[in-house]
Protein backbone atom coordinates (compact mmCIF):
# COMPACT_ATOMS: atom_id res chain seq x y z
CA UNK A 1 0.00 0.00 0.00
CA UNK A 2 0.74 3.39 -0.42
CA UNK A 3 0.75 5.00 3.38
CA UNK A 4 0.92 8.71 4.45
CA UNK A 5 1.97 9.60 7.83
CA UNK A 6 0.88 12.63 8.34
CA UNK A 7 3.10 14.54 10.92
CA UNK A 8 5.51 17.51 11.84
CA UNK A 9 8.63 15.76 12.75
CA UNK A 10 10.17 12.23 11.22
CA UNK A 11 11.92 11.63 13.84
CA UNK A 12 9.17 11.80 16.78
CA UNK A 13 8.96 8.29 18.65
CA UNK A 14 5.37 7.41 17.67
CA UNK A 15 5.92 8.95 13.76
CA UNK A 16 8.63 7.07 13.08
CA UNK A 17 7.43 4.10 14.90
CA UNK A 18 4.77 4.13 12.94
CA UNK A 19 6.76 4.79 9.28
CA UNK A 20 9.04 1.39 10.17
CA UNK A 21 6.37 -0.95 11.47
CA UNK A 22 4.47 0.32 7.47
CA UNK A 23 7.61 -0.19 5.88
CA UNK A 24 8.79 -4.02 7.21
CA UNK A 25 4.87 -4.48 6.24
CA UNK A 26 6.73 -3.95 2.82
CA UNK A 27 4.52 -1.01 2.76
CA UNK A 28 5.73 2.25 0.68
CA UNK A 29 5.54 5.01 2.96
CA UNK A 30 5.88 8.63 2.64
CA UNK A 31 5.56 11.54 5.89
CA UNK A 32 4.26 14.57 5.13
CA UNK A 33 4.25 17.92 7.59
CA UNK A 34 0.29 19.12 7.09
CA UNK A 35 1.94 22.16 6.78
CA UNK A 36 3.44 21.68 3.63
CA UNK A 37 -0.07 20.73 1.97
CA UNK A 38 -1.90 23.43 -0.09
CA UNK A 39 -5.73 22.77 -0.05
CA UNK A 40 -7.18 23.39 -3.68
CA UNK A 41 -11.21 23.72 -3.38
CA UNK A 42 -12.72 23.75 -6.28
CA UNK A 43 -15.70 23.10 -8.46
CA UNK A 44 -13.20 20.57 -9.91
CA UNK A 45 -13.05 18.51 -6.78
CA UNK A 46 -10.56 18.69 -3.96
CA UNK A 47 -7.42 17.87 -4.18
CA UNK A 48 -4.05 18.53 -2.13
CA UNK A 49 -0.62 19.76 -3.45
CA UNK A 50 2.89 19.84 -2.15
CA UNK A 51 5.01 22.40 -3.31
CA UNK A 52 2.15 23.43 -6.36
CA UNK A 53 2.84 19.94 -7.43
CA UNK A 54 0.16 17.07 -6.88
CA UNK A 55 0.72 13.98 -4.88
CA UNK A 56 0.05 10.65 -5.79
CA UNK A 57 -2.80 8.77 -4.70
CA UNK A 58 -2.74 7.21 -1.24
CA UNK A 59 -4.08 3.88 -0.08
CA UNK A 60 -4.63 5.09 3.43
CA UNK A 61 -3.56 8.61 5.78
CA UNK A 62 -2.44 7.80 9.35
CA UNK A 63 -2.69 11.34 10.63
CA UNK A 64 -0.45 12.91 13.59
CA UNK A 65 -1.52 15.65 14.39
CA UNK A 66 -0.21 17.85 17.12
CA UNK A 67 -2.52 19.91 19.25
CA UNK A 68 -0.52 23.10 18.32
CA UNK A 69 -1.57 22.36 14.49
CA UNK A 70 -5.29 21.55 14.90
CA UNK A 71 -7.27 23.63 12.39
CA UNK A 72 -4.77 23.36 9.78
CA UNK A 73 -3.98 19.89 10.40
CA UNK A 74 -7.72 19.34 10.66
CA UNK A 75 -8.63 20.79 7.20
CA UNK A 76 -5.38 18.63 5.45
CA UNK A 77 -7.16 15.36 6.71
CA UNK A 78 -10.83 16.85 5.88
CA UNK A 79 -9.54 17.38 2.29
CA UNK A 80 -8.33 13.40 2.38
CA UNK A 81 -11.58 12.70 3.52
CA UNK A 82 -13.41 14.87 0.83
CA UNK A 83 -11.12 13.33 -1.31
CA UNK A 84 -12.39 9.52 -0.45
CA UNK A 85 -8.47 8.48 0.60
CA UNK A 86 -9.34 5.96 3.86
CA UNK A 87 -8.14 8.16 6.98
CA UNK A 88 -7.04 6.81 10.28
CA UNK A 89 -8.67 8.77 12.29
CA UNK A 90 -11.34 10.86 10.19
CA UNK A 91 -11.36 14.90 10.74
CA UNK A 92 -14.87 14.56 12.39
CA UNK A 93 -13.69 12.03 15.12
CA UNK A 94 -10.61 14.21 15.38
CA UNK A 95 -12.39 17.03 16.17
CA UNK A 96 -14.18 15.61 18.61
CA UNK A 97 -11.48 14.22 20.79
CA UNK A 98 -9.48 17.64 20.65
CA UNK A 99 -12.70 19.12 23.26
CA UNK A 100 -12.87 17.58 26.28
CA UNK A 101 -16.46 18.81 26.82
CA UNK A 102 -17.67 18.17 23.28
CA UNK A 103 -16.06 14.52 24.29
CA UNK A 104 -17.77 14.27 27.40
CA UNK A 105 -21.32 15.44 26.12
CA UNK A 106 -20.31 12.61 23.32
CA UNK A 107 -19.59 10.05 26.31
CA UNK A 108 -22.45 10.78 28.17
CA UNK A 109 -24.93 10.47 25.19
CA UNK A 110 -23.97 6.89 25.08
CA UNK A 111 -24.33 6.29 28.70
CA UNK A 112 -20.94 6.30 29.52
CA UNK A 113 -19.37 7.08 33.21
CA UNK A 114 -17.59 10.73 33.03
CA UNK A 115 -16.35 12.65 36.59
CA UNK A 116 -19.24 14.96 36.52
CA UNK A 117 -18.23 18.23 34.45
CA UNK A 118 -19.45 21.83 34.62
CA UNK A 119 -19.03 24.35 32.11
CA UNK A 120 -19.79 27.87 32.43
CA UNK A 121 -18.57 31.35 31.67
CA UNK A 122 -19.67 34.06 33.71
CA UNK A 123 -19.36 34.30 37.98
CA UNK A 124 -22.76 34.20 38.75
CA UNK A 125 -23.26 30.23 38.36
CA UNK A 126 -19.33 29.48 39.99
CA UNK A 127 -21.12 28.71 43.63
CA UNK A 128 -23.44 26.02 42.07
CA UNK A 129 -21.21 24.74 39.81
CA UNK A 130 -18.89 24.01 42.54
CA UNK A 131 -21.61 22.40 44.22
CA UNK A 132 -22.44 20.50 41.58
CA UNK A 133 -18.66 18.87 41.48
CA UNK A 134 -18.47 17.60 45.35
CA UNK A 135 -16.66 21.06 45.88
CA UNK A 136 -12.86 21.53 46.56
CA UNK A 137 -10.55 20.10 45.21
CA UNK A 138 -12.06 20.67 42.39
CA UNK A 139 -10.39 20.13 38.78
CA UNK A 140 -9.94 22.78 36.10
CA UNK A 141 -8.95 22.22 32.53
CA UNK A 142 -8.88 24.15 29.79
CA UNK A 143 -10.80 22.69 26.77
CA UNK A 144 -8.19 21.74 24.40
CA UNK A 145 -5.56 20.97 27.02
CA UNK A 146 -2.55 18.10 26.21
CA UNK A 147 0.49 16.23 28.54
CA UNK A 148 -1.03 17.35 31.36
CA UNK A 149 -0.92 21.43 30.89
CA UNK A 150 -3.92 22.65 31.44
CA UNK A 151 -5.20 20.72 34.19
CA UNK A 152 -5.36 22.21 37.80
CA UNK A 153 -6.57 21.64 41.17
CA UNK A 154 -8.29 24.59 42.97
CA UNK A 155 -8.06 23.51 46.76
CA UNK A 156 -10.06 26.18 47.95
CA UNK A 157 -13.27 27.99 46.73
CA UNK A 158 -11.46 31.44 46.25
CA UNK A 159 -8.61 29.74 43.96
CA UNK A 160 -11.51 28.29 42.02
CA UNK A 161 -13.17 32.17 41.24
CA UNK A 162 -9.71 33.62 40.30
CA UNK A 163 -8.56 30.76 38.02
CA UNK A 164 -12.02 30.89 36.21
CA UNK A 165 -11.71 34.58 36.20
CA UNK A 166 -8.55 34.53 34.74
CA UNK A 167 -9.17 32.30 32.08
CA UNK A 168 -12.15 33.83 31.38
CA UNK A 169 -10.53 37.33 30.78
CA UNK A 170 -7.91 35.26 28.28
CA UNK A 171 -11.15 34.25 26.43
CA UNK A 172 -10.07 30.90 27.47
CA UNK A 173 -12.90 27.79 27.85
CA UNK A 174 -12.71 25.87 30.40
CA UNK A 175 -14.93 23.40 32.49
CA UNK A 176 -14.87 22.88 36.04
CA UNK A 177 -14.48 19.22 37.17
CA UNK A 178 -15.47 16.29 40.00
CA UNK A 179 -12.00 15.40 41.30
CA UNK A 180 -12.10 11.94 42.00
CA UNK A 181 -9.80 11.33 45.02
CA UNK A 182 -10.05 7.79 45.59
CA UNK A 183 -7.61 7.39 42.24
CA UNK A 184 -4.94 9.10 44.00
CA UNK A 185 -2.74 10.53 41.32
CA UNK A 186 -3.02 6.94 38.99
CA UNK A 187 -4.86 6.85 35.85
CA UNK A 188 -4.87 4.09 32.77
CA UNK A 189 -4.44 4.92 29.34
CA UNK A 190 -5.70 2.21 26.96
CA UNK A 191 -5.15 2.18 23.57
CA UNK A 192 -7.94 0.66 21.42
CA UNK A 193 -7.25 0.04 17.85
CA UNK A 194 -10.04 -0.95 15.13
CA UNK A 195 -12.34 -2.03 18.37
CA UNK A 196 -9.88 -3.73 19.78
CA UNK A 197 -7.92 -3.33 23.15
CA UNK A 198 -3.98 -3.25 22.08
CA UNK A 199 -2.26 -2.36 25.41
CA UNK A 200 -3.03 -0.90 28.60
CA UNK A 201 -0.81 1.26 31.42
CA UNK A 202 -1.67 2.41 34.74
CA UNK A 203 0.30 5.93 34.65
CA UNK A 204 1.39 7.30 38.43
CA UNK A 205 1.87 10.84 39.98
CA UNK A 206 5.09 11.86 40.97
CA UNK A 207 4.74 12.39 44.93
CA UNK A 208 2.92 15.47 45.29
CA UNK A 209 1.35 15.75 41.77
CA UNK A 210 -2.33 14.71 40.98
CA UNK A 211 -1.56 14.72 37.16
CA UNK A 212 0.07 11.10 36.19
CA UNK A 213 0.90 12.09 32.84
CA UNK A 214 4.45 10.75 31.59
CA UNK A 215 4.99 14.36 30.38
CA UNK A 216 4.74 15.71 34.31
CA UNK A 217 7.11 13.27 35.76
CA UNK A 218 4.08 10.21 36.23
CA UNK A 219 5.77 6.96 35.44
CA UNK A 220 3.95 4.21 33.90
CA UNK A 221 3.47 0.04 34.09
CA UNK A 222 1.83 -2.17 31.77
CA UNK A 223 -1.47 -3.90 33.46
CA UNK A 224 -4.27 -6.08 32.45
CA UNK A 225 -7.42 -4.77 31.90
CA UNK A 226 -10.49 -5.93 33.92
CA UNK A 227 -12.88 -7.17 31.48
CA UNK A 228 -15.72 -3.85 32.30
CA UNK A 229 -12.75 -1.78 31.81
CA UNK A 230 -11.77 -3.27 28.81
CA UNK A 231 -15.82 -2.86 27.12
CA UNK A 232 -15.86 0.65 28.57
CA UNK A 233 -12.72 1.54 26.43
CA UNK A 234 -14.10 0.13 23.30
CA UNK A 235 -17.64 1.96 23.57
CA UNK A 236 -15.48 5.44 23.83
CA UNK A 237 -13.67 4.89 21.46
CA UNK A 238 -16.92 3.96 18.76
CA UNK A 239 -19.16 6.61 20.81
CA UNK A 240 -15.93 9.15 19.04
CA UNK A 241 -15.69 7.05 15.89
CA UNK A 242 -12.05 7.04 16.20
CA UNK A 243 -10.12 3.92 14.91
CA UNK A 244 -6.95 4.73 16.85
CA UNK A 245 -7.59 5.86 20.28
CA UNK A 246 -5.71 6.46 23.57
CA UNK A 247 -8.65 6.40 26.27
CA UNK A 248 -7.70 7.74 29.65
CA UNK A 249 -9.48 6.55 32.63
CA UNK A 250 -9.79 6.91 36.32
CA UNK A 251 -9.93 3.90 38.99
CA UNK A 252 -12.83 5.39 41.01
CA UNK A 253 -15.17 3.64 43.63
CA UNK A 254 -17.76 3.08 40.78
CA UNK A 255 -15.65 1.51 38.02
CA UNK A 256 -14.11 3.71 35.06
CA UNK A 257 -14.65 6.88 34.64
CA UNK A 258 -13.40 7.94 31.39
CA UNK A 259 -11.32 11.94 31.31
CA UNK A 260 -10.63 11.92 27.92
CA UNK A 261 -9.75 10.12 24.02
CA UNK A 262 -6.72 11.17 22.46
CA UNK A 263 -6.99 10.81 18.83
CA UNK A 264 -3.12 10.84 18.02
CA UNK A 265 -1.90 8.58 20.98
CA UNK A 266 1.75 8.93 22.35
CA UNK A 267 3.22 5.47 21.35
CA UNK A 268 6.33 5.68 23.59
CA UNK A 269 5.26 5.22 26.88
CA UNK A 270 2.64 2.57 26.16
CA UNK A 271 5.36 0.78 24.05
CA UNK A 272 8.42 1.14 26.46
CA UNK A 273 6.21 0.17 29.48
CA UNK A 274 3.69 -2.67 27.87
CA UNK A 275 6.79 -4.28 25.10
CA UNK A 276 3.55 -4.12 22.66
CA UNK A 277 4.52 -3.64 19.37
CA UNK A 278 1.42 -0.91 18.91
CA UNK A 279 2.76 0.42 15.79
CA UNK A 280 2.63 -2.85 14.18
CA UNK A 281 -0.90 -3.01 15.49
CA UNK A 282 -1.93 0.51 14.17
CA UNK A 283 -0.19 -0.84 10.71
CA UNK A 284 -1.99 -4.54 10.78
CA UNK A 285 -5.40 -2.31 10.93
CA UNK A 286 -4.93 0.76 8.48
CA UNK A 287 -4.37 -2.54 5.87
CA UNK A 288 -7.24 -3.80 6.81
CA UNK A 289 -9.53 -0.40 6.73
CA UNK A 290 -7.85 0.60 3.46
CA UNK A 291 -8.88 -2.48 2.07
CA UNK A 292 -12.24 -2.68 3.34
CA UNK A 293 -12.91 1.70 2.64
CA UNK A 294 -11.04 2.44 -0.07
CA UNK A 295 -14.00 2.39 -2.67
CA UNK A 296 -16.39 3.45 -0.49
CA UNK A 297 -19.47 5.88 -1.61
CA UNK A 298 -19.61 9.51 -1.63
CA UNK A 299 -23.20 9.00 -0.04
CA UNK A 300 -20.77 7.17 3.30
CA UNK A 301 -18.07 9.59 2.62
CA UNK A 302 -20.42 12.44 3.15
CA UNK A 303 -22.05 11.51 5.74
CA UNK A 304 -18.63 10.14 7.64
CA UNK A 305 -17.86 13.93 7.32
CA UNK A 306 -21.48 15.26 8.83
CA UNK A 307 -20.88 12.63 11.60
CA UNK A 308 -24.07 11.31 11.24
CA UNK A 309 -22.97 7.54 10.22
CA UNK A 310 -21.12 5.29 12.66
CA UNK A 311 -18.34 3.04 11.22
CA UNK A 312 -19.96 -0.23 12.39
CA UNK A 313 -23.42 0.86 10.09
CA UNK A 314 -20.79 0.05 7.23
CA UNK A 315 -22.32 -2.88 5.15
CA UNK A 316 -21.25 -6.10 5.93
CA UNK A 317 -20.17 -7.28 2.62
CA UNK A 318 -17.64 -3.81 3.05
CA UNK A 319 -16.56 -4.77 6.01
CA UNK A 320 -15.20 -8.03 6.10
CA UNK A 321 -13.38 -7.35 2.07
CA UNK A 322 -10.18 -7.87 1.83
CA UNK A 323 -8.02 -7.26 -1.34
CA UNK A 324 -5.45 -9.44 -3.39
CA UNK A 325 -2.84 -6.39 -2.81
CA UNK A 326 -3.17 -6.47 1.53
CA UNK A 327 -2.76 -10.72 1.40
CA UNK A 328 0.03 -10.07 -0.17
CA UNK A 329 1.16 -7.28 2.09
CA UNK A 330 0.68 -9.27 5.25
CA UNK A 331 2.49 -12.31 4.07
CA UNK A 332 5.56 -10.03 2.98
CA UNK A 333 5.04 -8.24 6.53
CA UNK A 334 4.26 -11.62 8.43
CA UNK A 335 7.95 -12.82 6.45
CA UNK A 336 9.71 -9.85 7.45
CA UNK A 337 8.84 -9.48 11.04
CA UNK A 338 8.89 -13.26 11.38
CA UNK A 339 5.15 -12.77 12.45
CA UNK A 340 6.16 -12.42 16.62
CA UNK A 341 4.49 -9.47 17.50
CA UNK A 342 2.30 -10.42 20.39
CA UNK A 343 0.12 -7.10 18.91
CA UNK A 344 0.16 -7.74 15.38
CA UNK A 345 -1.38 -10.83 15.84
CA UNK A 346 -3.88 -9.33 18.07
CA UNK A 347 -4.86 -6.97 15.87
CA UNK A 348 -5.08 -9.24 12.55
N1 LIG B 1 -11.24 14.66 37.51
C1 LIG B 1 -10.04 14.20 37.84
N2 LIG B 1 -9.83 13.59 39.03
C2 LIG B 1 -8.59 13.14 39.38
N3 LIG B 1 -7.51 13.26 38.59
C3 LIG B 1 -7.65 13.86 37.38
C4 LIG B 1 -8.92 14.35 36.95
N4 LIG B 1 -8.77 14.89 35.73
C5 LIG B 1 -7.47 14.73 35.39
N5 LIG B 1 -6.79 14.11 36.37
C6 LIG B 1 -5.36 13.77 36.33
O1 LIG B 1 -4.72 14.73 35.50
C7 LIG B 1 -4.13 14.09 34.35
C8 LIG B 1 -4.27 14.97 33.13
O2 LIG B 1 -5.64 15.17 32.80
P1 LIG B 1 -6.22 14.98 31.33
O3 LIG B 1 -6.02 13.60 30.85
O4 LIG B 1 -7.63 15.47 31.35
O5 LIG B 1 -5.29 16.02 30.55
P2 LIG B 1 -4.47 16.01 29.19
O6 LIG B 1 -3.66 17.22 29.30
O7 LIG B 1 -5.38 15.93 28.04
O8 LIG B 1 -3.55 14.72 29.19
P3 LIG B 1 -2.98 13.80 27.95
O9 LIG B 1 -1.54 14.15 27.82
O10 LIG B 1 -3.19 12.43 28.49
O11 LIG B 1 -3.72 14.07 26.71
C9 LIG B 1 -4.88 12.77 34.22
O12 LIG B 1 -4.06 11.83 33.56
C10 LIG B 1 -5.14 12.40 35.67
O13 LIG B 1 -4.01 11.80 36.27
MG1 LIG C 1 -5.45 14.61 26.29
MG1 LIG D 1 -5.00 12.56 29.47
Amino acid sequence: MRVLVLSRNASLYSTSRIVLAARARGHDVSIIDPLDFQIVVSRGGPSVLVGGAAVPRFDIVIPRIGASITNYGLAVVRQFDLMGVPVLNGAVSIARSRDKLRALQLLTRRKLEVPTTVCARSPAGVEAALGLVGGCPAIIKLQQGTQGIGTMIAETPQAVHSLLETFWAMGQDIVLQEYVRESKGRDLRVIVVGGRVIACMRRVAKPGEFRSNLHRGGTGDGVRLPRTYRSVAIRAAKAMGLEVAGVDMLESKSGPKILEINSSPGLEGVERTTGIDVAGAIISYAETYAATHGRISRKLVEARLNGVIHEERMPRRIALATSPEVRTARRKGAAMTNGSSRAGRAAS
